[in-house]
């Protein structure tokens, strides 16, 4: 299995479980690692047969745009759904920071592996 990877995807979202956090914005960081067999689009140098990290990070920043929810875990486990589904990643581990939420922490976060890793 070959990775795909995009470090440091950054945007700002409606997100966390205090009543002041409804009314802002909090940027979010997100790292993902993609399931990929690169062999295809190499041998092709065709984007068609690669996991395309532009569109991917597009999609991502976009919905973590219009998201609001509560905690860190559901936006994180959304996120690895639309990936998987749109994108048709077999496996994906996705990083996501909240660097702003704890005072006395450089950042704090989730990690999660959805799917198969083959
Ligand atoms: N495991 C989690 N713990 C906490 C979350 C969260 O989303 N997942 N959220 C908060 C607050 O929204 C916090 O970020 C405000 O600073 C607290 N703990």
């Amino acid at each position: 299995m070959d990775i795909v990877y995009i470090e440091g995807l950054q945007a700002d979202a409606v997100i966390g479980v205090y009543d002041w956090e409804r009314d802002i914005r909090q940027p979010l960081v997100i790292d993902l690692e993609l399931a990929s067999d690169n062999r295809r689009a190499a041998a092709n140098d065709a984007i068609a047969d690669a996991v395309d990290y532009d569109a991917i990070s597009q999609a991502v920043v976009a919905y973590l745009q219009a998201s609001e929810f509560e905690l860190i875990e559901t936006l994180a486990e959304r996120l690895a759904t639309l990936v998987r589904e749109e994108f048709g990643i077999g496996w994906v581990r996705l990083r996501l920071a909240k660097p702003g939420a704890v005072k006395a922490a450089t950042s704090v976060g989730v990690i999660i592996e959805r799917g198969e890793r083959r």
